[in-house]
């Protein structure tokens, strides 16, 4: 058997923890979050919102399941490098097309394995997310932390221009027919169309958007209001994306522009974050986030169901709650872990978003009927239109 080559995590506190490496070799620094998922490290992996993250795992075995394209949610691994207690070289499953291992390499992501991950997530939830450092080169610890200590903080950086797409193009796919779970004679009639601001998107997002028959066009992050506007769409769709929220100066003058527009909206994770920053509200990091496939969303709005939806959540910043007093939105849903904001909508206008990823891919379904309730009120805002003007 081959001997492991060492590989060593600093955190930012001075903490060191060794282990080996797997994936690219190499020196990654970024912000270290962990999520607790127990199934979809790959859509974990290639979901932009990581961007600049390094992200530990609490599941304790990855890559049984090999790297699959058809699950990519994005066309790379965007996490900046992985934290694992113990992976698997050998993948069994039969969509599996290449190994965890040689997937990371091949798109030179740094991985340690071995990790104490119970400790450190233990360490994180204690101390909050923080930057860290893994190589396989440096393995002097206080040489790696004096880098780590370099690196800026998460707080303040706008990166979803950079994970955004560069070019203006339709999107068909549709999510497979196991994922139909909604009548099909709500996928049918006149195709909506969406225009969808890319601040890093997820497919699935886009996929769903496409089962539930909206004609998707996918716009880069600064693309202006007019632009927007100029495709006359039935409505518009926020997505999610990596960084600091308030830092996406020019989406939230963009939102604001379009709030002006009188059309529906609906904003995920990042693009919820955007639409509550556009009417007034302000954000602030947490103190570790919530990554993971198990958190309690429940709509606590007057006259609301109050059921609980188990969501899928990756985000490192939230809305403050307070800030939404004087703002024309008022707060629906909120997480029952720590009683964060989870989703909110206009008071008049047929705007709504939440924190979490109705999309789940990977992770629970509760929360998918929130695209047919935007398909439903684009339909509805159409009609009415229609009908003012007759
Ligand atoms: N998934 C997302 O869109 C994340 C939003 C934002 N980057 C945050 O961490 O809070």
């Amino acid at each position: 058997m081959a001997t492991k080559q060492a590989a060593i995590l600093v955190l930012a506190d001075g903490t060191c923890y060794r282990g080996y490496a797997f994936g690219a070799s190499g020196t990654a620094i970024g912000e270290v979050v962990f999520n607790t998922g127990m199934t979809g490290y790959q859509e974990v992996m290639t979901d932009p919102s990581y961007r600049g993250q390094i992200v530990t795992f609490t599941c304790p075995e990855l890559g049984n399941t090999g790297v699959t394209p058809e699950d990519d949610e994005s066309d790379r691994p965007q996490v900046r490098g992985v934290i694992a207690r113990n992976i698997t070289a050998l993948p069994s499953n039969w969509r599996s097309r290449q190994s965890l291992p040689d997937y990371l390499k091949a798109h030179n992501v740094v991985g340690i394995a071995g990790i104490d991950t119970r400790a450190l997530t233990r360490k994180l939830r204690s101390l909050g997310a923080m930057n860290g450092g893994i190589s396989t080169e440096i393995l002097d610890p206080e040489v790696l932390l004096a880098k780590v200590k370099a690196a800026p903080s998460m707080q303040g950086q706008n990166l979803a221009q950079a994970a955004s797409t560069d070019r203006i193009y339709e999107w068909a796919d549709k999510t497979i027919p196991e994922w139909e779970f909604t009548e099909p004679s709500q996928l049918t009639g006149e195709a909506m169309t969406v225009v969808a601001i890319d601040f890093g998107v997820k497919r699935n997002i886009l996929r769903r958007l496409a089962s539930y028959g909206c004609r998707v066009i996918v716009v880069p992050a600064d693309t202006p209001a007019e632009k927007i506007l100029s495709y006359n769409p039935d409505g518009i769709f926020l997505s999610n994306g990596p960084g600091d929220p308030a830092a996406v100066t020019q989406g939230i003058e963009t939102a604001k522009a379009l709030l002006a527009a009188d059309k529906p909206m609906f904003g995920i994770c990042l693009g919820h974050q955007i639409l509550g920053l556009s009417m007034g509200g302000d954000t602030f990091k947490l103190k570790f986030g919530h990554r993971g496939l198990n958190q309690p969303a429940q709509n606590q709005a007057e006259n609301a169901d109050r059921r609980v939806e188990i969501t899928s959540q990756n985000h490192g910043f939230a809305l403050t709650g307070e800030s939404f007093e004087a703002s024309p939105a008022i707060l629906t849903h909120i997480n029952l872990n720590d009683r964060t904001v989870a989703g909110l909508e206009h008071k008049t206008l047929p705007i709504f978003s939440v924190q979490y990823h109705p999309e789940a891919s990977p992770g629970p379904h509760d929360a998918d009927y929130l695209f047919e309730r935007f398909v439903n009120s684009m339909r509805e805002h159409k009609n009415n239109s229609k009908q003012v003007a007759a």
